[in-house]
């Protein structure tokens, strides 16, 4: 069964279609990269999959079952299987940034001390282990993207969106991000990333085992963008 299936799918956005009869299917073990050019709608896709946007027309099913409108209380339910890394990710500026990525633990229950453990290493694997005690507020670009996967995949949800993940990082942190990625779908997660960086669809294509898309006029076909 696959994690997320999109057929003929249509999103409207500022008076423009952004997608247009776009279909998709990505299955538990997988990852997907999706390329497109600025402004092609590759944020609005994973925003689909997230359940932030309804669209227009066509059929968004997740998990087998036809997905519900962003503000039913079906959708709060299933988000908690999912984990968004959002293209400018928002934190709580009064918690550490520990206490940022640990945030989905919280809200799942699990105890104080397994959250912290489950984030340090984390952010030790991005390479943000001397931050853990910062304000979210003193963080660089690069280190907000990076603590926005942390958060994005610390509660193991099955599907996973990251936009834009290698944004402001250096080659050193591209290729760390996409390993983890990579090795949450060898785990069993479905993994969807979009990008622009000519860098990670490299790695992607020979370093890690993924399937690579384009976007280009509002339909995903198997490639890279130009
Ligand atoms: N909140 C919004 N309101 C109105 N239009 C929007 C909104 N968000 C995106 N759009 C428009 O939708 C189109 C697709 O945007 P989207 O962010 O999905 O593209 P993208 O491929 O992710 O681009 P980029 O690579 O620059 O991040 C663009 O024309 C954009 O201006």
């Amino acid at each position: 069964m696959a994690a997320l299936e999109i057929g003929g799918i249509r999103v409207a956005r500022g008076g423009r279609t952004v997608l247009d009869g776009a279909d998709w299917s990505l299955a538990p073990g997988e990852l997907h990269v999706i390329t497109g050019a600025t402004g092609a709608g590759k944020s609005t896709l994973l925003a689909l999959a997230a359940l932030s946007l309804a669209p227009q027309g066509g059929e968004l099913r997740l998990f087998g079952a036809p997905a519900p409108a962003p503000d039913a209380p079906a959708a709060d339910v299933l988000r908690r299987r999912i984990g968004a890394a959002e293209q400018r990710p928002a934190f709580l500026d009064h918690l550490t940034l520990e206490e940022n990525v640990a945030l989905p633990l919280r809200l799942a229950g699990r105890d104080p001390a397994d959250r912290a453990a489950q984030a340090r290493e984390l952010l030790d694997w991005l390479g943000l282990a001397d931050r853990a005690g910062d304000p979210p507020a003193a963080l660089s670009e690069g280190e907000r993207r990076r603590a926005a996967l942390a958060r994005a995949v610390i509660a193991g949800p099955e599907l996973i969106l990251a936009d834009e993940p290698s944004e402001a990082q250096d080659r050193a942190g591209v290729a760390r991000g996409l390993e983890m990625l990579a090795a949450l779908a060898e785990h069993g997660a479905a993994v969807a990333l979009a990008t622009r960086d000519a860098e990670l669809v490299r790695l992607a294509r020979h370093h890690v085992e993924a399937r690579l898309w384009r976007l280009e006029e509002g339909r995903l076909s198997p490639g890279v963008a130009a």
